[in-house]
């Protein structure tokens, strides 16, 4: 889907120019003049459902339903008796709600109504509707793309509440509501903004400065001031060149480069927050016996894996979803690394390696009462030391090392080898150090991830880093040194793909494909 997102994105990026096209070609097109209506709430037996309506026959369907003359007060649950308008039979009591637009989710006017959720009130409630004129039942996504196209939502936002549907995990649904309170949209906004000032500048340069002879590299060296021209000022001039000098100001072109340094930062961690959407990959890896099934199954609460005394029981790559303090992980058990065994578990240790490979977090697991054996010293050696050895900045992988089996260690022993790298102790038998395994996963996973609660708004979607990249791209054109009408043109592109990226100037497709996302009644 992300490519086909991506490509989508970048044939908009090419096509050609088209005007703010918020509305959608289908059935779905906003401001047909239609009233849809949906279950909004889930499907099956509930305690309360929620049915809504939006567009302009919502008031008199809610007349029609509650047989009355007058509407209820906005805003206001009120108690109405609901019926069957073509036999007059009740169908329930229910609250309903009376949102005249623009103040309403999709700024058009709405009705909410809150049913019993018993399978027939709501199949009646929704027969019923079907019954008035002007009113159809609602297509997947339809009202958040009616909020979207009155203006109620940005793109972004509309992305945060997709997000925020399907948000399962707490860090999930921290970024999801960040990004539907506006979050992105508002840095986006800001960015552009900064372009627009640049765009201004370079444009009245140009104006001026074909007519006016100013010295070369006033722009550049932030001159702004008249006095750098060659020839006199006329005092006509005198007005429009101090509105010049006003355009001319030097932080423009300081804030252009700085724009580029603030995207190349968020382009470098453009892949943490596709992480916290789909899942950081964590892969269990380690010797044949540590115990890494243990660990696996003890992290998902479920028994994923086999468990057994004998070496080289799992062969397979056993991914399971889980919930890793609060971050959404894709959960590896994998076969024990070690050479000179059959086929079909050499072949699993292949497949171990090459998801490795993929990780995101290694969680490298030794047996703690084993350390000295060939095997752990060889893990050590090679996977261990591989990781460690990168800077983390390089390296896009992070380490987790873990000596399982602690409650095999006499505790008057001698404990685990000095020389080992930093390390975490852990039982899977009692349970023991699984706490500060939990908190170290979510400091990793923060660093994975993005940390919803504090860092700056991440890029979730493919499409949010590929309009960030092409601003970068362009604005490497931007040399008002060289040619003043070429910057101008790489501004203007630049800021396109901002506008792009919250929803301006989008295109039907990659609405489409965003609106898709949710379900109906939503
Ligand atoms: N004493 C003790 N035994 C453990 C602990 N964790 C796992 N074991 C035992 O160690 C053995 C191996 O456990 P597994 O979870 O199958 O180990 P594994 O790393 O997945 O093994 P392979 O898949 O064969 O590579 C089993 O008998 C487990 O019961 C622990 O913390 N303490
Ligand atoms: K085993
Ligand atoms: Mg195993």
């Amino acid at each position: 889907m992300w490519r086909g997102l991506w490509t989508l994105a970048a044939q908009a990026a090419r096509g050609p120019r088209r005007l703010c096209t918020r509305r959608s070609s289908g059935a779905a097109a906003p401001g047909s003049g239609a009233t849809i209506f949906a279950l909004s709430s889930g499907q099956g037996r509930c305690g309360i459902a929620v049915i809504r309506t939006s567009g302009p026959s919502s008031g008199h369907a809610l007349r029609i339903l509650t047989a009355a003359g007058d509407l209820p007060p906005a805003r206001h649950a009120s108690l109405r008796l609901l019926s069957d308008p073509r036999s007059g039979e009740p169908l329930d009591r229910a609250l309903v709600l009376w949102f005249p637009g623009p103040r309403s989710f999709t700024g058009e006017d709405c009705v909410e109504f809150h049913v019993h959720g018993g399978p027939a009130v709501v199949s009646g409630v929704l027969q019923a509707l079907g019954s008035v004129p002007g009113l159809r039942p609602a297509e997947a996504g339809e009202f958040t793309r009616r909020a979207f196209a009155n203006g109620k939502l940005n793109l972004t936002e509309v992305e945060g509440l997709a997000d925020l549907i399907h948000a399962e995990t707490e860090a999930q649904r921290r970024q999801a509501l960040r990004q539907l309170d506006g979050e992105l949209g508002h840095l986006c906004r800001g960015w552009a903004e900064t372009l627009t000032k640049a765009l201004a500048h370079v444009e009245a340069y140009i104006d001026f400065g074909e007519d006016d002879n100013l010295e070369e590299g006033v722009l550049e060296q932030g001159g702004s001031t008249w006095w750098g021209r060659k020839t006199p000022v006329s005092p006509q001039r005198l007005p429009s060149l101090s509105l010049f000098a006003c355009l001319l100001s030097p932080t423009a072109d300081i804030e252009v480069r700085a724009l580029e340094v603030a995207l190349g930062a968020h382009l470098r961690d453009a892949r943490r927050g596709q992480r916290l959407r789909s899942g950081a990959h964590v892969v269990v890896t380690g010797p044949p016996n540590a115990g890494k099934s243990s660990l696996v199954n003890l992290l998902s609460r479920k028994p994923v894996s086999i468990v057994s005394p004998e070496p080289g029981t799992t062969r397979d790559v056993l991914e399971t979803p889980v919930d890793l303090a609060g971050f959404p992980v894709l959960l590896s058990d994998t076969a024990g690394l070690r050479e000179g065994v059959g086929p079909v578990e050499q072949e699993g240790v292949r497949r171990a390696r090459e998801r490795l490979e993929q990780a995101d977090l290694i969680l490298a697991m030794l047996d703690a009462s084993d350390l000295a054996s060939p095997s752990s010293c060889n893990f050590l050696a090679t996977v261990v030391a591989s990781v460690g050895a990168r800077s983390p900045s390089d390296s896009s992988q992070r380490l987790l090392l873990v000596l399982n089996k602690s409650d095999l260690l006499s505790p008057e022993g001698p404990g685990p080898r000095p020389d080992l790298p930093p390390h975490l102790l852990l039982s899977c038998l009692t349970g023991e150090g699984l706490d500060g395994l939990l908190e170290a996963l979510r400091k990793e996973l923060a660093a994975v991830c993005g940390d919803p609660s504090t860092g700056s708004p991440l890029l979730t979607r493919a499409r949010h880093q590929h309009h960030l990249q092409g601003c970068l791209d362009a604005l490497s054109h931007y040399k008002p040194s060289k040619d003043l009408a070429l910057a101008a043109e790489a501004l203007r592109v630049a800021r396109g793909h901002l506008t792009r990226l919250t929803g301006g100037g989008g295109t039907e497709e990659i609405l489409d494909i965003i609106f898709r996302d949710f379900c109906v009644g939503k």
